[in-house]
């Protein structure tokens, strides 16, 4: 069965080459086309477009930037929607928006095609060792089809029901992540210029009640302000531009989030979006000596 795959970024990428190391045939699709040569040679086949290679494959899954980046794939020209019809399925993977996700299940289902929203957390590193959490929602049954995938990609996938509450549950998770962040940089600044040595306090908060893998990981490279991209500034962002989204919905006052996004927004404007999240450190340092 030919199983198709449309965005090769950092997470695309290494979730398909998982899948084709695991014997899945795949048709794989990508804007900027030479990231297809990697899968190439472990034997994928492209699609010119989008519309290309849903038409070739039972289900076609994608992992793209945005929402508007997932709209367009779907809704445009050459699009996903030019070719769904009954007995084929699409998986969107982006973080996205529940209405976005709505938006496009209800293009698909209205083709008779089947669709499930299925967000992941974990970043480069579990994307590459296929250990991300897999947070589905929508069609049971293409759920169901899809397992044999989501098990190569992931260590866990969760069915949450109907479309939005995969989008939802992806949003709340990267809020809190993205506020841990700024509360975490606001510490290894706080540590330094109160003349405490940051690698002591990466230790002491290791081993305490909050330690955790992000700290674990991140704490290391961002003292030594190297932020190469596992997960890049401007999607975290974007995801608390969109978790705020959701708390304004649903009357939700979100003080904390509401500071990270400024500090993250402060990234951007910077110039730091392309870099890896935790380069947000640069913002705080930079806050803290404007003061
Ligand atoms: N990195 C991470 O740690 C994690 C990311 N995510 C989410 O997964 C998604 C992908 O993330 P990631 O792989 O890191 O992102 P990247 O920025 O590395 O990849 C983005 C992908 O979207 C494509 N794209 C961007 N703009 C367009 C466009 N206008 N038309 C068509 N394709 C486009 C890119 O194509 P091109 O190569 O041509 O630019 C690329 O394939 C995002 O929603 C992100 O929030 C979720 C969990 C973890
Ligand atoms: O969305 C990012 C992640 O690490 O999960």
């Amino acid at each position: 069965m030919e199983v198709g795959f449309l965005g090769l970024g950092i997470m695309g990428k290494a979730m398909s080459i998982n899948l084709i190391r695991s014997g899945f045939k795949l048709t794989v699709w990508n804007r900027t086309l030479s990231k297809c040569d990697e899968l190439v040679e472990l034997g994928a086949s492209i699609g010119e477009t989008p519309a290309a290679v849903v038409k070739k494959c039972k289900y076609t899954i994608a992992m793209l930037s945005d929402p508007s980046v997932a709209l367009s794939v779907v809704f445009d020209k050459d699009g996903v929607l030019e070719q769904i019809c009954h007995g084929k399925g699409y998986i969107d993977m982006s973080t996205v928006d529940a209405d976005t996700s709505s938006k496009i299940s209800e293009a698909i289902t209205s083709k008779g095609g089947s669709f499930l929203e299925a967000p992941v957390s974990g970043s480069k590193k579990p994307a590459e060792d296929g250990q991300l959490v897999i947070l589905a929602a929508g069609e049971k049954a293409l759920y169901d089809e899809a397992i044999p995938a989501f098990d190569i990609m992931g260590k866990k996938s969760f069915f949450l029901g109907q479309v939005g509450n995969g989008a939802k549950m992806k949003l709340v998770v990267n809020m809190i992540m993205g506020s841990m962040m700024n509360a975490f940089s606001e510490g290894l600044v706080l540590a330094d210029r109160s003349g405490l040595n940051p690698h002591t306090l990466l230790d002491v908060l290791d081993l305490g009640g909050i330690a955790n893998p992000m700290f674990r990981l991140k704490g290391p490279t961002m003292i030594q302000n190297s932020y190469s991209p596992a997960f890049p500034l401007k999607h975290q962002q974007k995801d608390m531009r969109l978790a705020l989204a959701l708390g304004d919905e649903n009357a939700v006052s979100m003080p904390v989030a509401a500071a990270a996004n400024e500090a993250f927004k402060k990234a951007r404007s910077l110039g730091l979006g392309d870099l890896d999240f935790s380069a947000v450190y640069e913002t705080v340092k930079t806050l803290e000596h404007s003061s």
